[in-house]
Parts: C-alpha cells; sequence; structure tokens
C-alpha cells in the first residue's frame, strides 16, 4: 500500500477506537430511527446519455496531502449550491478531517440546501463508517480497493447496499480492478492520482476501461482541468467525471463548472 494511504488509515482507524466509545453504533442507528430519509437514485445521476453525455461529481475538499490547503475561504454549503446551479451530476463531500480538513457534518449541512445525491469521500474501512454515512446524510460512499483486502471491501460494499447506499469503488491498477468486480461493484472509479508520487497518469483510464464489463457505470477521477479531457475521457468509455481541486481554485466556480461540462 502507498505510503500515504498507510499513514491516513493508521490515523483513521485509532480516531475510530475513540468515536466508537462516545458515539456507539446504537446512537446511530437510533438517530436513523428519528431522521429517516430516501437516499437519491445515483446511479441516474452518474450515468452518461445522450442528452447529458458529462456527468460531473464536483467535490468539496478544503485541502489534500499534495497540495495542503487547497482554498482558505471555504464555506461548504455555499461551494455546494454553485456546484449546483452550475449543473454538477452529484457531489463529493470530503469528511477526513486531519489530511483533507474535512467533517462529516458537511454532509447533513450540504444535504439541507442542495438537492444532488452526495458521496461521501473519506477511506473507509469499517462497518461503522458506513453506517454514519448513511446517519449524516450521504446516498453514496466511496470505497479504496487499495486500502482493503478483497474480503475486506466485498463485506463493505455488500454492508452498503444492504443499508440502501450505492458504492463508487475507486482503483488505481489492475489488481484492484479484479477486487473491484470481485465485490459486484457497479460503478468504478479510475483514479489518476499515483499514490507513491503523487503525479497523474492520465492514460490510466485508457488502459483499464477495456477490461470492465459492459453495464458498468464507470468514473474518471483526478486531474481533469478541462472540458476537452473530459470529452477524451468519455470518448474511450467514461460516465462521469470526479473533479476537485481545478473548481476549488475557481473565483467563479458556478462558470467553471459550464466550462467544464459543456464547454463554453
Ligand atoms: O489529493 C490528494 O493529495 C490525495 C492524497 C492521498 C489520497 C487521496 C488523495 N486525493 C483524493 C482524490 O482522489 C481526489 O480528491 C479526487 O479524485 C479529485 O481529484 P482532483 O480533481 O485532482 O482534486
Amino acid at each position: 500500500m502507498a505510503q500515504i494511504l498507510d499513514e491516513i488509515i493508521k490515523k483513521t482507524k485509532s480516531d475510530l477506537e475513540k468515536r466508537k466509545v462516545d458515539y456507539p453504533e446504537e446512537w446511530l442507528g437510533r438517530s436513523l430511527s428519528f431522521n429517516p430519509f430516501i437516499p437519491k437514485d445515483v446511479k441516474s445521476a452518474l450515468r452518461a446519455t445522450e442528452e447529458n453525455p458529462y456527468r460531473i461529481i464536483a467535490e468539496v475538499k478544503k485541502a489534500s496531502p499534495s497540495k495542503g490547503i487547497i482554498r482558505e475561504d471555504f464555506n461548504p454549503v455555499e461551494i455546494a449550491q454553485a456546484y449546483e446551479k452550475g449543473g454538477a451530476d452529484s457531489l463529493s463531500i470530503l469528511t477526513e478531517p486531519h489530511f483533507f480538513k474535512g467533517d462529516k457534518e458537511y454532509l447533513g449541512m450540504v444535504r439541507r440546501y442542495v438537492n444532488l445525491p452526495l458521496l461521501r469521500k473519506d477511506f473507509i474501512v469499517d462497518k461503522y463508517q458506513v453506517l454514519e454515512a448513511l446517519a449524516f446524510g450521504a446516498d453514496y460512499i466511496l470505497l479504496i480497493a487499495m486500502a482493503l483486502s478483497r474480503k475486506e471491501l466485498k463485506e463493505l460494499h455488500d454492508y452498503a447496499r444492504h443499508l440502501g447506499l450505492d458504492v463508487l469503488v475507486e482503483v488505481h491498477n489492475k489488481t484492484d480492478l479484479v477486487k473491484a468486480i470481485f465485490a459486484g461493484a457497479d460503478i468504478i472509479g479510475i483514479n489518476h492520482r499515483n499514490l507513491e508520487t503523487f503525479e497523474m497518469d492520465m492514460s490510466l483510464s485508457e488502459k483499464l476501461i477495456p477490461l470492465i464489463p459492459n453495464g458498468k457505470i464507470i468514473v474518471a477521477e483526478s486531474g481533469i482541468n478541462d472540458h476537452e479531457t473530459v470529452v477524451e475521457l468519455s470518448k474511450i468509455g467514461a460516465d462521469a467525471f470526479l473533479v476537485g481541486e481545478h473548481f476549488m481554485r475557481q473565483d467563479d466556480i458556478t462558470a467553471a463548472i459550464k466550462a467544464l461540462k459543456y464547454g463554453n
């Protein structure tokens, strides 16, 4: 496993130990029965169609391990509203607190004001975090194949589906892709960011997409900055495009979404 992933997961696990004591699992279950909600239709939002061929998952992220603080004036609700106005199809909400300065509370805050399917973007290694995702207002979760064994990935995937959450399984290479297919993933994300070097390999989609069985929803992730790249990735089979840093660095986020999605 890449060193940064190992570090993030160690920190995530030590935080989890504490959270499970402070907020036992039954509390999360109880908050769900007080505040039930119906998850949105994630697959319809992400699958490319003739009328809407470039599905955008716009990311709400303040910081990252590779770039440090990306956006100082960070208001997750205002950013989410600007994304929705610009035509985003879904939002990715970073909830990891130490390396990305995220917060799981952002899910509920954004959900109150924005009507798009929300991804809990975090380093999920435990069923407790899946239940949290549901309790805090996510419609789908990210599972990173490289961070999990084949058995763990399948168990977490099955658990999320059992709770009614969709799952985006992220892959970085062919080994990850085999694990994702074994887990029964129907939404597969190809992350161009090499987690050892933080370099982008935009040719990864070209290498992996032909190996993905028909019918899966394919998400191209990281390093996407312009409409031309979106068009090229779409031609080889990508349905949706996960974009973070490019949007977070813009003054006019709504205009940036329109430019990336529609090319104007
Ligand atoms: O972004 C990082 O530095 C990073 C480091 C370690 C693990 C994951 C990391 N990023 C998560 C993501 O994959 C991106 O937030 C997402 O794909 C959007 O990428 P970008 O458009 O390049 O911000």
